[in-house]
């Protein structure tokens, strides 16, 4: 029984004091527990009992080397408890096989932007993700779309294009500096817009994002009634798909139309659509899963700083418009002839891979037996993707450099063997990236366009870009001069 009132205190700090040391226990043997499941899988010391080399690496913004430097632990390692990362393409080809039976890691929920509605990204039960799939396949390849999928890029290429020789072509001493990576990201946006409501949105994409990653969406996540971040874009979307719904009876040919069309619901589409518009955008992907930056400004830098690179992917464009080989604007079937032209788009898209690691899948019941060590069932086993990217044993020992020769001094076999290592940059089997040929298109269209209109120089020689690496990569500070192309000395 209590005799005063500090023997109160001292019960109240006793039950502190126990709660405190429950919590610490229960961290102490489930990080063993972890540590044990995984023993025999190499990694960082950090990451094998704890979050925290995961954690620094991300919020440092310094996955690029991180991830990169993994390489020297071998094909599996743990990057932190009871999860793991490979760069083996053969391995991640399993995890994502169209028949398999691993599932999606609960990483994924992070890609769920509206609190009730699960979209593609975010859908973690594998049944109802199919559904989803069957639904949207057809609008995101363009089925739906009043003239295809290319013809929308053209649209959007052509205005850039326009807009670059009003706006941004220095003459002489003028010096017209212009933030490549912030006009590619406004030109995606404009694309992916266009595509889903079939009208670029233009300077609407100039909103600051603010996103919750780790759910409590309903709470701190955005909402249609903010006043400023995504929530201002959500609202714009809702009332852009409120629009359609009222008006169902007018069928439009777009992927919004297509998503109606298939029986989606307004919930569902409204989700679909904010991520698909919306996670291009280079602040939502610094919170968000993955990526949708074409890539466009890691293609364009490496060009630009690697001079035999530029200068022959210059004589081809000369060579391919004056043998009457390439349309205006260049069609996707006619890049896909220029060797050139496709080994400097493969080897842009392999050095600056927009998606840097995560995807995690699941390992099923009774676990897996991979490269001779057996993963417990449940274990995480998630993408690699820039040490993959950087895969000597695929990609030769000098894989770290831009070097499109690679593509072309290579036989038939290895050449696909490297395609098919970067084709699972963009995911697999059933859950392969639905925008995967949007973005393609791009590449293989708008590097070829810009070269054959204009030439480019980095402003800023000492420091061309900032990049920084989270989930996705985020460029900033791509200051470039664009001038009318000079063929004189090609
Ligand atoms: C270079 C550009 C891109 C890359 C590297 C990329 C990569 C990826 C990856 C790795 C995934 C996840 C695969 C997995 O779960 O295992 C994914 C999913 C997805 N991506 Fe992309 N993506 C790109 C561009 C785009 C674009 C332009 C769009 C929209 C038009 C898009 C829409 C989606 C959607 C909707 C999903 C979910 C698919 C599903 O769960 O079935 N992506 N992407």
């Amino acid at each position: 029984m209590l005799e005063s009132i500090s023997d109160l205190e001292l019960s109240n700090t006793a039950i502190c004091g126990l709660a405190a040391a429950s919590v610490v226990t229960w961290y102490i043997v489930t990080s063993l527990k972890a540590y044990y499941r995984l023993r025999h899988i190499p990694g960082p010391r950090l990451a094998r009992f704890s979050y925290l080399w995961e954690f620094y690496t991300i919020i440092t913004g310094r996955v690029q080397d991180g991830y990169l430097n993994l390489r020297e632990y071998g094909p599996l390692v743990v990057t932190a408890p009871g999860t793991i990362v490979t760069d083996d393409p053969e391995v991640l080809r399993r995890t994502m096989a169209a028949r398999g039976s691993y599932s999606r890691g609960m990483w994924y929920a992070a890609a769920k932007f509206t609190p009730d509605t699960d979209n593609l990204a975010s859908q973690l039960d594998t049944t109802a993700h199919d559904i989803l799939k069957a639904k949207t396949t057809g609008p995101y390849a363009g089925r739906e779309t009043e003239g295809g999928l290319e013809r929308a890029v053209d649209v959007q290429l052509l205005r850039l294009i326009d807009l670059i020789r009003r706006k941004y072509v220095s003459r002489g001493d003028e010096l017209r500096s212009i933030d490549f990576a912030q006009l590619s990201r406004y030109f995606t946006m404009d694309v992916i817009s266009g595509l889903v409501f079939g009208k670029a949105w233009g300077h609407r994409t100039r909103v600051e994002i603010l996103i919750s990653k780790y759910g409590l969406l309903g709470l701190v996540g955005p909402k249609p009634t903010d006043k400023s971040g995504l929530g201002v874009i959500m609202k714009y979307v809702n009332e852009l798909i409120a629009q359609r719904f009222a008006s169902k009876d007018k069928p439009t040919k777009d992927m919004m139309g297509g998503f109606i069309r298939n029986g989606m619901t307004r919930s569902e589409c409204e989700g679909e659509a904010i991520l698909a518009v919306l996670a291009g955008n280079d602040t939502t992907a610094r919170f968000g899963p993955h990526s949708r930056l074409w890539g466009l400004s890691p293609v364009t830098i490496v060009r630009l700083t690697t001079p035999h690179a530029y200068a022959r992917f210059k004589k081809e464009i000369k060579e391919a418009v004056q043998q009457g080989k390439v349309s205006s604007p260049i069609t996707n079937e006619e890049s896909q002839k220029l060797p050139y032209t496709q080994a400097v788009m493969w080897e842009g898209f392999r050095i600056g891979s927009a998606v840097t690691f995560g995807h995690y899948k699941v390992v099923p019941g009774g676990g897996d037996t991979i490269h001779g060590h057996y993963l417990p069932e449940g274990t995480l086993i998630g993408h690699n993707t820039i040490a993959l990217t950087h895969n000597k044993k695929v990609f030769g020992e000098d894989a770290d450099i831009f070097r499109p020769e690679r593509f072309l001094e290579c036989d038939a076999d290895k050449k696909a063997e490297m395609l098919r290592a970067l084709d699972i940059v963009f995911g697999g089997g059933r859950w392969t990236c639905s925008g995967k040929n949007v973005a393609l298109l791009e590449l293989n269209k708008v590097p070829f366009e810009l070269m054959r209109w204009f030439d480019f120089q980095v402003v800023n020689v000492h420091k061309p870009v900032i990049e920084k690496a989270y989930v996705s990569k985020l460029h900033d500070d791509m200051f470039v001069r664009i001038a009318e192309a000079d063929w004189a000395g090609v």
